[in-house]
């Protein structure tokens, strides 16, 4: 479903976030791709949905030829790829079910939107999104009254309301507490499962890599240096991903021992 083929990110100034890429990941898979600040992460999610343009190298996701789509293309595979901000990217001013709307952009007509009128049966999928994430209760709660928890949940409805087949998560709990991270990757992994999308997750903590993960990526300098199931991945695995011991930052669980 997304294959990497010899594929290369070099940033104008020269930095190569990656290099030489070989990666396959099939439909349906959860994967955690893990590594130091500046290791790449954020360049291969952005790079599933065009964000970064390859410099060389293949990438096809879904059957889209990503590094030769036209503007059409390019709108064509963002509708079946849904993201999950660090930061939430909710619209403050207006409601639970507005934000969740807007997964329905894609696919509803912009006049409609503008004038707020979206068929019916958008409003199901985003009510069904909200449902799924325990939140429905919420739905006429403007964004701005929710907690840090709860305002990822909506983020996560979002992106589900758009019916994707593949999620995008940069960081998608790097602002929030220890249980609430929990809560957030349990509704990823679940909706990965019970619905099939294909869930990539950049993560910071290795506890919660390991703890969610089906499979990991290990990326250093840009360069894929480990891949394998969660529960392969051990304290030696990471410290070669890292190319340094491990510290109380690197673990949610250490650091809110702290
Ligand atoms: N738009 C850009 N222009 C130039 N250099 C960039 C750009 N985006 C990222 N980089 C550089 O590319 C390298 C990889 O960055 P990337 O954000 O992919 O890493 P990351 O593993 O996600 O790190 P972090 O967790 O800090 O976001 C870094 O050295 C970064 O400074």
């Amino acid at each position: 479903m997304i294959r990497f083929e010899q594929a290369n990110v070099t940033y104008a100034g020269g930095v190569s976030a990656m290099r030489n890429l070989d990666l396959e990941i099939a439909d349906g898979e959860f994967v955690v791709i893990v590594g130091l600040s500046g290791a790449g992460k954020s360049t291969l999610i952005r790079a599933v949905n065009g964000l970064v343009p390859l410099t060389s190298g293949n990438l096809d996701v879904n059957g889209h030829d990503v590094p030769n789509l036209d503007r059409k293309g390019r709108r064509a595979l963002r509708s079946e790829v849904g993201m999950i901000f660090q930061g939430f990217n909710l619209v403050d001013r207006t409601t639970v079910l507005n934000n969740v709307l807007m997964g329905r952009l894609h696919q509803v007509p912009t006049w409609r939107t503008l004038i707020g009128k979206y068929p019916q049966a958008d409003i199901d999928i985003a009510a069904r999104a909200l449902d799924r994430v325990e939140i429905v209760d919420r739905a006429y709660v403007r964004a701005t009254n929710l907690s840090g928890g709860q305002r990822q949940r909506v983020g996560i409805a979002r992106a589900l309301a758009q019916e994707p087949k593949i999620i995008l998560a940069d960081e998608p709990v790097a602002s929030l507490d220890p249980p609430t991270s929990h809560v957030v990757m349990k509704y990823l992994q679940q909706i990965s499962r019970e619905l099939g999308i294909t869930t990539i997750v950049n993560l910071h903590f290795l506890d919660l890599a390991t703890a969610y993960a089906d499979r990991i990526i290990g990326l250093r300098d840009g360069e894929l240096v480990f891949d394998g199931p969660g529960s392969a991945a051990d304290e030696n695995t990471f410290r070669d991903i890292y190319g340094r011991s491990l510290t109380a930052d690197d673990t949610m669980a250490k650091q809110a021992a702290l």
